[in-house]
């Protein structure tokens, strides 16, 4: 029988763990956990995401600074706003959302965010500690679905776990957390041959390859563990939902499985973050007195 990996009720414990830990940290400091997003050019999707953003951000007691740039805006105006964001004492996390417009370079703007308030998980050092398997700030989608796979038991070691997709922010990583808690990894990616094949050998599918229902139910092994890190036009996962959860063990649905992970990993690693700046500028103070 398919069982439902549901991330709402998790993603929801973690945001009250979150702001149960920034009330904290504002009454011994005074300090406010806050979190900076940019948002390049007008994009629906991305604003609704950098909303939705916001606003758990707010109930959390995490305060928000929004910076939204034009479409036109070139890669060095970007890099320079995220200096500026970097540089700020009041602002603890920075995320740029993605994707940007095509003229920038995405990867010189990620790199623009000081590694100690990437709280999104996308700078090339947070990627050298997920490879390295070294404490760092998660991509948030991938740092999600491995809190998911823990919080449902499900047992990574050993386990053949199929990622479909090689994005930095999110196949890549996924793929690197898997291993680093003893999975076995193969990617799969738009030019590999037999994929269906490949993913009936998986015990943990990870579909992260931004197309509508491509997974199908007849490319799973009976049982298998199947995460949907897909976000397709009108909530549609990269998993063939209804196939596959007649083959599934278990199955994350699309919406209410990964995406509100992603979001309860950001707010908590903005107020990681937060915690790890005020402990630092305590420091620096003692150290100058
Ligand atoms: N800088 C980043 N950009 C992007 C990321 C990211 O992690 N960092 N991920 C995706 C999109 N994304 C966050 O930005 C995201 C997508 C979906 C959800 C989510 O919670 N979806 C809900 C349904 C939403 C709704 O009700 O409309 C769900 O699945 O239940 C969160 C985050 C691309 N860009």
């Amino acid at each position: 029988m398919t069982k439902l990996m549901i991330g709402t009720d998790l993603a929801a414990e973690m945001v009250a763990n979150a702001a149960d830990r920034a009330r904290v940290l504002q009454e011994k400091t005074g300090v406010q956990p806050c979190l900076a997003t940019v948002l390049v050019g007008d994009d629906p999707a991305s604003a609704t995401y950098v909303r939705m953003k916001q606003n758990r951000s707010k109930k959390a007691g995490i305060g928000s600074r929004s910076v939204v740039l034009p479409a036109e805006t070139t890669t060095e105006e970007l890099v320079a706003e995220l200096h500026k964001l970097s540089a700020d004492p009041e602002v603890h996390g920075i995320l740029l959302q993605h994707p940007v417009p095509a003229q920038i370079d995405e990867r010189a703007a990620f790199e623009a965010i000081d590694p100690a308030k990437d709280v999104d998980g996308v700078t090339m050092h947070a990627f050298a500690a997920m490879a390295f398997g070294e404490p760092g700030f998660r991509s948030c989608t991938p740092g999600g679905i491995l809190r998911l796979l823990e919080a449902y038991d499900v047992p990574i070691a050993g386990a053949h776990a199929v990622v479909i997709g090689r994005s930095p922010i999110l196949g890549k990583p996924a793929g690197m957390l898997l291993l680093a808690s003893n999975a076995t990894v193969t990617y799969t990616h738009s030019r590999t041959t037999n994929l269906p094949d490949i993913v009936r050998t998986a015990d943990i599918v990870v579909a992260a390859v931004g197309k509508a229902n491509f997974v199908r139910g007849d490319w799973l092994k009976p049982g298998a563990v199947v995460v949907d890190a897909g976000y397709n036009e009108g909530n549609v996962g990269d998993v063939h939902f209804d196939e596959a959860a007649a083959v599934a063990g278990l199955i994350t649905p699309v919406p209410g499985g990964v995406g509100p992970m992603t979001i309860a990993l950001l707010l908590e690693q903005t107020v990681d973050a937060a915690e790890a700046q005020s402990e630092t500028a305590v420091h620096s103070v003692a150290t100058l007195t």
